[in-house]
């Protein structure tokens, strides 16, 4: 579904993504994990071309992502680590304008369900400048299922949630990746990923360190419970290089 070859992404010195290249299919749901800095965000900036590389290749359904040819972003529903939005502009006029923007090109009924178990209607006439963090956070939620996409982009999803809102949206998440839609997610909370993740795609410092099912890695490391893998691959890799000096290029 989502295919990168060698995608590599620098920030002046900075190698932010050096040769990444993964394979994401459909069904599956993706936990991309790294320490911070390690190049998650960036690149799912690159597959959203919210940030351009400086080499390889994206393809989205067979087809490679050229500039300027952004339709293919019609199919993914995105959930960014702080939403933004007009800060006086109410709740409803949010989800107005997205369904105004997007009425030439999404003809299927919107799906609404994730507004109806947060409750946000009741929010529906606040200004977005008066929403608690964990509200505007379900609004990014909502807004990113909203047109039914068939790839979720969703970046610390649960970052700010309550415990009621956060397993709502884990089991909306699950049900729609048993829809065959494909999954792509970060979260340093790994116990919340645990439910919802089929494969690891690991980066440190702009390197895909691996990717890897979750099958595996629990065999490797000789682990039953997801977030201890995923822990004792971090606390080894965090021997391997205990000070990490950032890879940089000579200008
Ligand atoms: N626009 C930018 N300009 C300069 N440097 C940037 C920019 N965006 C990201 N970086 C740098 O690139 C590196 C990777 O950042 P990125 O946000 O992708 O990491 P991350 O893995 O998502 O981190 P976190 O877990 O903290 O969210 C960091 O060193 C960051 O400072």
């Amino acid at each position: 579904m989502i295919q990168t070859q060698n995608l590599s992404k620098h920030f002046g010195k900075l190698c932010a993504l050096n040769n990444v290249s993964v394979s994401l299919q459909k069904g599956k749901g993706v936990s991309l994990i790294g320490p911070n800095g390690s190049g998650k965000t960036t690149f799912i900036k690159c597959l959203l071309g919210m940030v351009i590389p400086d080499a390889g290749r994206i393809c989205f359904n067979d087809q490679p992502i050229l500039r300027d040819s952004w339709d293919y972003r019609k199919q993914i529903g995105y959930m960014p680590q702080i939403g933004r939005y007009p800060d006086n502009m109410r709740v409803r006029q949010v989800f107005d304008l997205m369904t105004d923007l997007r009425k030439d090109s999404h003809c299927g009924p919107l799906d609404e369900e994730l507004i109806e178990e947060f409750g946000l209607k009741s929010s529906f006439d606040k200004p977005m400048r008066t929403l608690s963090g964990g509200t505007r956070q379900k609004v990014s939620a909502c807004l990113a299922f909203l047109f039914d996409p068939a790839v979720l982009v969703l970046d610390e999803p649960t970052a700010g949630l309550d415990p009621l809102a956060a397993e709502a949206l884990k089991a909306k998440v699950l049900r729609e990746q048993q829809k065959g839609k494909l999954v792509l997610m970060t979260s340093h909370i790994l116990n919340d990923l645990e439910e919802l993740t089929t494969d690891v795609m690991y980066l440190v410092e702009g390197d895909l360190l691996f990717f890897e099912s979750v099958e595996n890695i629990l065999e490797r490391t000789e682990e039953t419970r997801f977030a201890k893998a995923i822990a004792k691959i971090m606390a080894q890799q965090g021997k391997i290089s205990p000070t990490p000096q950032r890879k940089t290029i000579a200008l």
